[in-house]
């Protein structure tokens, strides 16, 4: 199954438009993982485990593995939610972009490495570095349009032909890049009014949006100015609110807590 009919479908059938973000930090683990030599992949697993049936997806962030020296961690950590819950897609968060030729082996990468379902690129280099993901037509490829953070306006604002850089790349994914329908697009949650705008440009393109929980972003406002007319089309990514909800023996069943929360939070304004 593609990754777009596999959201698709988990986005009905567990009726969720949650993602749990795996960004692993060790000093935050609770005491248990302290003199555990599989720290990263135990912890990860058991929040994956435990938050599966409130979730349309995972998304782990490579930097949070690689900077640990995990990668091994992270494949395992991959091939076990696929395992043990087929059917939920997960999307690679490594924010890729390289001329071509190298960004061939960063959808390898992505894609035959760590078999994730879905991977986030950089659009800053242009069509030909986007290829090598689009081409790969049963995995999506999430690019980034508005980011969450305080800086994105610095260079995705800059205004020409009258309008703001990220528009463009809304524009450009949805209706000439989106050829096989596997495009979405990241769009932050701190930027409700972006959400509506990007939405007006791409129909039914799906936004991952980062920036609610620990970045403060409003769920009422994110749904509101971004759902598609059936009440889909957002895969709503929260990290250290969910994986830290708690750093005492509980953490899995806190993490659970969290995520079936958020996903009600969602689903009151669906
Ligand atoms: O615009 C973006 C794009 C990606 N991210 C990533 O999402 C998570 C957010 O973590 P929280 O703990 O929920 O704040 C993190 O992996 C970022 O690298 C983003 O925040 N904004």
């Amino acid at each position: 199954m593609s990754f777009m009919q596999a959201l698709r479908t988990r986005w009905h059938q567990a009726d969720s438009l949650v993602c749990v973000g795996l960004d692993p930090e060790p000093a935050k683990f609770p005491a248990q993982f302290a003199h555990d030599p599989d720290a990263v992949f135990n912890f990860c697993r058991a929040i994956v485990d435990a938050t599966a049936p409130y979730v349309c997806s995972f998304k782990p962030q490579i930097a949070h593995f690689a900077a640990l020296g995990a990668e091994d961690a992270l494949q395992r950590l991959i091939a076990h939610a696929h395992a043990a819950h087929p059917g939920i897609p997960v999307i690679l968060d490594s924010k890729r972009g390289d001329i071509g030729s190298t960004a061939q082996h960063y959808a390898s990468e992505a894609f035959d490495r760590y078999a994730a379902d879905a991977v986030t690129v950089n659009p800053y280099l242009g069509r030909d570095s986007v290829q090598p993901f689009l081409d790969r037509a049963d995995r999506g490829v999430v690019i980034l349009c508005r980011t969450s953070n305080p800086g994105a306006g610095d260079l995705q604002d800059l205004a020409i032909d009258g309008r703001p850089l990220y528009q463009h790349v809304a524009d450009k994914v949805a209706h000439e890049w989106n050829t096989h329908g596997n495009c979405a697009l990241v769009v932050g949650a701190t930027w409700p009014q972006q959400l509506r705008e990007v939405r007006m440009i791409v129909g039914d393109v799906p936004f991952l949006v980062p920036g609610v929980g620990a970045q403060g972003g409003d769920v009422e406002a994110v749904v509101t100015n971004a759902k598609t007319a059936d009440g889909t089309g957002l895969i709503v990514s929260s990290s250290r609110a969910i994986l830290y909800a708690s750093n005492g023996p509980d953490f899995a069943q806190a993490a659970a807590a969290a995520a079936k929360s958020l996903r009600d939070g969602i689903n009151r304004h669906r």
